[in-house]
């Protein structure tokens, strides 16, 4: 059977596929792969291991239901039309937890740049404006005993609150849909509406999946409600933030400071405001990008199609409900 790779991924993803004997394409320029081009792909294979960029609506979806199985590698899916995916029989994996320790550094990296304004003060050095020493310049805030609030505690959540609580002994806050009985037990954590995360947090944290009940939901209300010390920090979709309000928020200091792994569009051009402000810290979406976890996202996803090419349950499925209309699938 043939396997159809929408980006090249690790070696440990890969060599699984090929030790399972399944014949696998990869592609291989260095381009987002158009949506027309992976359906004619789609239509030579089995299966498709595709990215979080790659469209997954109703039109591809449709276009390719032969497939027995998609792997995503990326643990977020706001890409793909899931009642789509169940409706069409196609079973649809992730690679959940793998990532969750390397986007929770990533959003404490953030936390801790943005606190010192230490990626403006790079800058200043490179275009040759060290400054002379003021005791009252570059001044940055300190994050000890501070508040900690998590829109959305899930795994990345967790991790974070977890960093910000052993290394800062920080209160942790959050709002979720339902409680999070081990952050509550194990960190203490205290669940809270959303105004009372808005008022109280020092740090706010972002780590909900894209909906649309989370999108564009930080806006200019949202931001005038936080603290004029506090920090905005988004490492799950840039679409939940309004970044024009962001950017509002910080010149009007509605907000002290805001750190982003994530922006709409992506990448974002180079001459935004957001890379020249002193209390503003962007990265070009890279949470799960680090060797152990880009391997263990490998791994995953071809665990993921394999199980599916052979009619079983897949280890990571977002769409378990796509079984109860195959019976044959095992597990
Ligand atoms: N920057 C990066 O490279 C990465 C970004 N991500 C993003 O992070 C997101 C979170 O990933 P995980 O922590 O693994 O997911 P998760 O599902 O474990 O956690 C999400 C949490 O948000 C809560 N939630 C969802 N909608 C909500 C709402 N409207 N109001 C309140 N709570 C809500 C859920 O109940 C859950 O507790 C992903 O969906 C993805 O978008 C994930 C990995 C890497
Ligand atoms: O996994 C995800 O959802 C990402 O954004 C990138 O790994």
């Amino acid at each position: 059977m043939k396997v159809f790779v929408s980006r090249l991924i690790p070696d440990t993803g890969l060599q699984l596929l090929q030790q399972a004997g399944l014949q696998t394409t990869v592609w291989t320029e260095d381009r987002q792969i158009t949506q027309q081009e992976l359906i004619e792909q789609a239509k030579q294979h089995d299966a498709l291991l595709c990215m979080g960029s790659d469209k997954m609506d109703a039109h591809f979806l449709t276009q390719c239901q032969h497939l027995k199985v998609i792997a995503q590698f990326s643990v977020g899916y706001d890409n793909v039309d899931v009642a789509a995916s169940t409706r069409l029989g196609i079973p649809f994996g992730n690679t959940p937890d793998v990532l969750s320790d390397a986007t929770a550094d990533v959003a404490f990296l953030l936390m801790l740049a943005v606190s010192r304004k230490a990626f403006y003060m790079h800058k200043r050095i490179i275009s040759g404006d060290w400054g002379t020493y003021r005791p009252t310049l570059n001044l940055g805030v300190e994050l000890k005993n501070k508040t900690l609030g998590i829109f959305g505690l899930g795994r990345i959540g967790m991790e974070l609150a977890r960093r910000c609580r052993g290394a800062y002994n920080m209160k942790v806050i959050y709002h979720n849909r339902s409680h999070n009985v081990q952050a509550e037990q194990e960190l203490q954590a205290q669940r809270v509406s959303f105004e009372e995360l808005l008022a109280q947090s020092d740090v706010l944290s972002v780590h909900v999946a894209l909906s649309p009940e989370t999108e564009g939901k930080f806006n200019a209300d949202v931001f005038r409600k936080m603290k004029p010390s506090s920090i905005f920090i988004n490492t799950a979709r840039g679409k939940i933030h309004q970044e024009q309000d962001l950017i509002q928020a910080l010149n009007e200091g509605w907000i002290w400071g805001a750190g982003l792994d994530v922006t709409n569009p992506e990448p974002m051009k180079p001459d935004n405001p957001l890379l020249s402000m002193p209390n503003a810290a962007v990265l070009p979406h890279i949470g799960s990008a680090t060797v152990q976890a880009r391997n263990d996202m490998a791994r995953l996803a071809a665990m993921n199609i394999i199980a599916g090419l052979h009619g079983k349950r897949l280890p990571h499925c977002i769409n378990p409900e796509v079984y109860k209309k195959d019976k044959s699938i095992s597990n």
